[in-house]
């Protein structure tokens, strides 16, 4: 299985808190993209299934990655569930200047804390994912306003237990385009993180990641490729 941060998004580069909210790749991340791309297409690899989140910065990383590995017709499956930790009233918001108004320190602990969520957007704010058509056929209530990685966890472990396993278990390949706190969650739960381990854990863009498991789909080991053009053949 690959595992995927999207590349670059506009909100990446402009430094905002993201989420839910929904800006396109830059040029830059359409650029490491496409270097992941070829980087897998060099090892050969090829998928009997592909998924992303319902966020166009993860869809639009999934669809580059496939194009050039000759895989454009592979049916893809977005899922809510693989969408970024909500990030509630802080999404849009720049993050240097919440660490001027706040602290560091606080900052740090809605980013990386595993029991800490700021502020919920509420049910009846427009930007409450309830509102968004995109969203209607999941039952209202489980759309959040605000997210920790423990709730952000149960979700996405929620999505690998029933759409992932029975893959993995039929022998298939897996290709998963999502952000950086759903997988830093995902690989706290195969990996077996505690929480001060998944704390520290970042996980940087367009760098794809390795997962191996055995027949039982229990999880072997995982690693980064190296998307950089000299190391690619070797890695
Ligand atoms: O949602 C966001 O702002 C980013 O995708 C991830 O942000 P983080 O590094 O602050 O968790």
């Amino acid at each position: 299985m690959i595992l995927i941060r999207h590349a670059q998004s506009q909100w990446n580069r402009e430094n905002r808190f993201t989420g839910w909210a929904d800006p396109p790749l830059t040029a830059a991340g359409v650029a490491e993209a496409e270097r992941a791309r070829d980087c897998l297409r060099i090892h050969g690899y090829r998928f009997d299934a592909a998924y992303s989140s319902r966020l166009q910065r993860a869809i639009a990383t999934l669809d580059i990655l496939l194009a050039r590995l000759g895989q454009d017709s592979l049916p893809r499956v977005q899922d809510w569930r693989l969408n970024e930790r909500h990030y509630g009233a802080l999404q849009g918001l720049d993050k240097a200047e919440a660490t001027a108004r706040v602290g560091a320190h606080q900052v740090w602990r809605w980013r990386r804390g595993y029991t800490d969520s700021a502020a919920p957007l509420l049910r009846s704010d427009p930007a409450h994912p309830a509102h968004d058509l995109r969203y209607a056929d999941v039952d209202p209530q489980r759309l959040p306003g605000v997210e920790n990685l423990a709730r952000t966890r149960e979700r996405v472990v929620g999505f690998w237990q029933e759409q992932i396993i029975p893959r993995i278990r039929r022998g298939e390949r897996i290709l998963i385009s999502a952000h950086g706190n759903t997988l830093r969650a995902l690989i706290m739960e195969l990996a077996g993180m505690s929480v001060e381990q998944v704390e520290q854990f970042e996980i940087p863009t367009a760098t794809p990641i390795l997962y191996r498991f055995d027949p039982a789909a229990r999880p072997l080991d995982w690693r980064y490729l190296n998307t950089e053009p000299d190391a690619r053949r070797s890695a």
